[in-house]
């Protein structure tokens, strides 16, 4: 039976990716069959890659095609459904649930990479947050640590709570490497944060997944 996450964080460029493809290594050395999800995507590069995809598809380790990972590849590195529009297009949810069904069998761990913070328009079916509800998975919530980021993380996991979704985790991601006070602000989002944390993965001046995978200390349930 796979189990899959939906990964969202507290803002756009907070580590969602960084840390989905780090949680993809740690699953993997546990003997799992791992991938990963983009189903929205904003930003592609002059081949018509977006590097997100192309991150994650390099720390999974069960190959998956791009239009199964990434139903959505917009061109524009906006707001998705500006993005969509820029193109006559309109972001529904059919294709993406249909692709997570042909993903998840293939894999044991499916992680799903939402775009930007929890709560993105995306089109007529919803938001990001009605796209989690919508295929019905618990969340993990990536808390990049930075001055700002209890508020946005308290918001977040209020919205989350509100929706009746389940935040199976929270990772904290140091996005600052010289944020004042770091580790009374984790206690304090541990405090408030009824969740386990699952790692504090730390500033890496060349970011790597792979090595930051050993910062989990807990893994989702
Ligand atoms: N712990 C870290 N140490 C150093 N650099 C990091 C760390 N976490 C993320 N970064 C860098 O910060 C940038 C944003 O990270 P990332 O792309 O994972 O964010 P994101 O939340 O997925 O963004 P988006 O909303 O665009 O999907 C990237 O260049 C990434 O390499
Ligand atoms: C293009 C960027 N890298 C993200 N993928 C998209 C972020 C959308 C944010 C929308 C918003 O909350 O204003
Ligand atoms: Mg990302």
């Amino acid at each position: 039976m796979t189990q899959a996450y939906f990964i969202t964080g507290t803002d756009t460029g907070v580590g969602k990716t960084f840390a989905t493809c780090a949680l993809l290594h740690r699953l993997a050395g546990q003997g799992l069959r791992v991938a990963a999800m983009k189903p929205v995507a904003a930003g592609l590069d002059a081949a018509g890659l977006n590097e997100d995809v192309e991150l994650l598809r390099a720390a999974a380790n069960v190959h998956c095609a791009r239009d199964l990972m990434n139903p959505y590849a917009l061109r524009s590195p906006v707001a998705p459904h500006l993005a969509a529009a820029e193109e006559g297009l309109e972001i529904r949810f059919a294709p993406i649930l249909a692709a997570f069904e042909t993903l998840a069998n293939q894999v044991d761990i499916l992680l799903v990479e939402g775009i930007g913070g929890f709560r993105v328009p995306l089109g007529p079916d919803g938001d990001s947050a009605d796209l989690a509800l919508a295929m019905d998975l618990p969340l993990i919530l990536v808390v990049g640590l930075r001055l700002g980021c209890i508020n946005h993380a308290l918001l977040t996991v209020e919205a989350i709570q509100a929706r009746g979704l389940r935040l199976a985790g929270w990772v904290g991601n140091c996005v600052d490497p010289v944020m004042a006070r770091r580790e009374e602000n984790l206690a304090a989002l541990a405090g408030y944060i009824d969740a386990p944390l699952l790692g504090v993965l730390p500033w890496m001046d060349r970011p790597d997944p792979a090595v930051a995978a050993d910062s989990f200390t807990w893994l989702p349930r």
